[in-house]
This record gives C-alpha cells, structure tokens and sequence, in this order.
C-alpha cells in the first residue's frame, strides 16, 4: 500500500467537531484508511498549527473564464452576457481555453479546492488540464443554441453528448461528466427532450443554470404557464443525480420539487450579488431537504476563485435574505461548501471519514486573522482565506506543498495566461 501521512493536525470531523488526529490516505486507492494515532506513512505532510478539513469543493464554475476576469464588470447578467462576454468567448480558441483552465486550477488548487463542476467549450483540452492538474471534476460541454440555425444547433446537442460519454473516467476515475445545456431559455427545449433520454440511457447527469434571474422566470412562466422549474420537470431535467446552478428566483413548489426529484442546488452567492440577480432562498432550500453546494460561477463574475470567500458571502447574504441572523449558521455553509457540493457532483468525499475519498485541505491557523480560535468552524465560516491553505490533497496525492503546487509550474501558467487573455481581447475587439 502506498501511503500518505498528515500529521500532528486537528481534524474537522463530519460532526463538525474538531480533534487532534493524524490522517492516513491510501494513494492506490485514494481513500481515508486510518484517523487518529496512525501508522506511519511513505510520505508525510506536516499538518501542525494547522486544521485538517475536507477539500473544498465547488460545483459550479467556468474555469477557463479566468482569462476574462475583470474583463466586464458592472452590469446585470443579460447585458454581460450579450455585450461583453458572449463576443469575446466567439473569439476563443483552444489554446485560450487550455492556458486559461491551468490558470483557474492553479487558483483552485491553491485555495483547497479539489473538486469542481465545470461548464464551458473545449472539453476534452479541459479534462486533459484538469487530469493533470490532479482536481477532481464533473464537466460537461457547455450547450447555447440561441443564435444558432437546426444543423449547428444540433450538432451543439451531439457534441454535448459526446464528450459526456467520452470523457467520463477519465484521469483515472478523477474526471466525470454531466450533459450542460447552458440554461432553460438559451438551449431549444426541442432538442432538451429528444437528447435528454439520450442522456439518461447512458447514465450521464444533467447541469444547468436555472431560475438565476427575474427576467428569465418571467417569459418561461408567460410561455409555459408554469414556473421554470415545473417546466424543466416536464422536460424531463429533474432526476436524482441532477443539479442546477443559482436557483435564485424559486417559489415553494420548485423547492418541493427539488426535494422531492433530489435535485441540488449549486448557490453562487457573490455572482449572484456581482450581476444583482437577486438573494436565493437558501435557508428554505435546506429546511426543505434540498442539498445545496456552494459555487463561485466563473471568474468574470465573481472575480477569484476563492471558496471560503464564497462560505462567508453564503452565510452573509443568506441571514440577510432570511431576516434572520441564525441562517446559514457557520456548520451550515461549511457543510454546504465540502459534503454538500460533493453530493451534487456524486463524490464520495466532503467529509473525513475512513473509507472517503482522500481529499483534504490543511489550513493554516496560525495567523493573526484567525487568533484566538474559539471555534474552528466559526473561522472556517467568517474568517479564513484562500490564502491560509497550507497544502491540498486529492485522492492520497499532494497537489499543492507549504503552497506550491505540485502539478503545475505556476510562473509559466500565469505568462501563458497573460499572453491569451492579452491576445484573445485584441482578436475580439479587432485592434
Ligand atoms: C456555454 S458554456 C457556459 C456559458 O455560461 C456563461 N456564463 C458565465 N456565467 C454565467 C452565469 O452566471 N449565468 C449564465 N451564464 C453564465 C459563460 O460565459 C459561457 O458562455
Ligand atoms: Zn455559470
């Protein structure tokens, strides 16, 4: 057995209580084999001063967005969309993609995230990237067919499909796949319901944004006469497995409906706050028995991809939403940001536990920010940045060491990065 040994840590248990305990991860299997005074191990990770937790984990984003970061701000999502972001991605090519996923893996990995659920274009490049860069993920080709004639439609559809069925397992099990018609107004609802059985006949699951706006509620509800999520349901895109992004603009049916369908809900909160699309009723969703996971959406929206700055945003704006200071309590968002994001995109991992995936985060707790720490989870919640993880693991591997990261050099990723962005803009804008 090949081992790896986090010693002399405290260790966030599932109960959201803490202990002084080693971790033994098997790295053939990728599992938590022992928690406690363990055996030694073939390679160590000094854990001292620091809080052992599960990787974060981030069930929605759009990785290769980096590359747009500060790009476009300052507009609602409609506006953004059309007028700023949609012309540049016309203008991406793979090599963007590629140089701008490395980019937001670096920053994932650096801030203790070890899984992701991803949308975009260039799938089989990204799943390549994200292979190496040692995450774990659900991803999926990003279908639009606004804009597009039957054949090109279509041929979106097929190519959603595909990568769905090819990519999945790939980088060792590490990569798993979902089919991400992009939301419910913007891919042909035609076409939703002849590929969606497709689908289903080869196990894939669905991911898509949902209800994330007023503006796209309201012709759903005035086309269909149901709500968008009723409407998704009659489309055949509420089946357990499946999970939507933002979910802002739900009423009490769509979030029976979610429960009932076991459908999660990736909150977004600082996209959501970033584009004034409104407060999700998350405190509901939860009393209600949705699982919900804590996403940062992509970069240009957000702008970083920082989960604990999205765990702090989640529990501020879901008391704010909920008139209520005890929403959103601290073991709640922390739950949300690693077990509950690890259900939507069907990890086992989220919680330290012998038998769980061995994806870890150690933070650092020996700083300024966060002295004295009466309650770990409360600093996890309300204090802790991105930048106190000390080391990350996925399945056994050390990806990120006393903050370097292991599987990517991170000088040469954010040159490439800077030469895209540099000359994907120039393209777009014509200069
Ligand atoms: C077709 S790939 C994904 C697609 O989604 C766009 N996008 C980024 N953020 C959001 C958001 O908050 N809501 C809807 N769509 C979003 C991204 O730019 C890609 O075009
Ligand atoms: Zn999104």
């Amino acid at each position: 057995m090949s081992t790896l040994q986090i010693t002399g840590g405290t260790v966030l248990r599932p109960d959201m209580t803490a202990r002084e305990a080693d971790v033994l991860a098997d790295r053939e299997t990728g599992r938590i084999v022992e928690i406690g005074d363990t055996a030694a191990g073939e390679e160590t990770l000094d854990a001292s001063g620091c809080l052992v937790v599960p990787g974060l984990v981030n069930p929605h984003c759009h990785v290769a967005m980096t590359l747009l970061r500060g790009y476009a701000d300052d507009k609602p999502l409609d506006a953004w969309l059309r007028e700023d972001i949609w012309p540049v991605e016309a203008a991406l090519e793979p090599g963007d993609i590629e140089a701008g996923t490395r980019l937001g893996a670096v920053e994932l990995l650096k801030n203790g995230v070890t899984a992701i659920g991803d949308m975009y274009f260039e799938m089989p490049t990204v799943a390549d990237v994200l292979g190496e860069a040692g995450l774990r993920a659900r991803i999926g080709h990003g279908i639009v067919t606004v804009g597009k004639d039957d054949a090109d439609a279509r041929a979106d559809f097929e190519e959603g499909l595909a990568v769905a069925r090819d990519l999945d397992g790939a980088a060792d099990g590490r990569i798993r796949t979902a089919l991400m018609p992009h939301s419910l107004t913007t891919a042909d609802a035609d076409l939703v319901e002849e590929f969606v059985p497709r689908a289903r006949d080869a196990g894939v699951p669905l991911h898509y944004h949902a209800n994330e706006t007023r503006e796209e509620v309201e012709p759903i509800v005035e086309d269909h006469g149901v709500r968008p999520l009723e409407y998704a349901d009659d489309l055949g895109m509420l089946e357990d497995g499946d999970f939507i992004a933002h979910g802002v603009h739900v009423d009490r049916t769509e979030i029976e409906l979610l429960a009932d369908r076991d459908v999660g809900v990736a909150h977004c909160p600082a996209s959501n706050m970033k584009l004034a699309s409104g407060i999700a009723p998350v405190q509901t969703m939860l009393d209600a028995g949705v699982t919900v996971g804590i996403g940062t959406d992509g970069a240009a929206s957000n702008n970083d991809l920082d989960p604990f700055d999205e765990l702090r945003d989640a529990a501020m704006v879901g008391k704010l939403g909920a008139d209520d200071a005890a929403a959103l309590a601290a073991p709640e968002v922390v739950r949300a940001a690693t077990e509950g994001g690890a259900e939507l995109l069907g990890f086992d991992a989220g919680r330290i536990e012998e038998g769980a995936l061995a994806d870890l985060a150690v933070v650092d707790f020996e700083k300024p920010h966060l002295t004295p720490a009466h309650d770990p989870v409360s600093h996890l919640a309300y204090a802790v940045r991105g930048s106190d993880v000390e080391h990350t693991v996925v399945g056994g591997e050390v990806v990120v060491r006393n903050r370097r990261v292991q599987t990517l050099d991170e000088a040469a990723v954010r040159r490439e990065a800077e030469a895209h962005a540099e000359a994907l803009i120039r393209r777009a804008e014509g200069n």
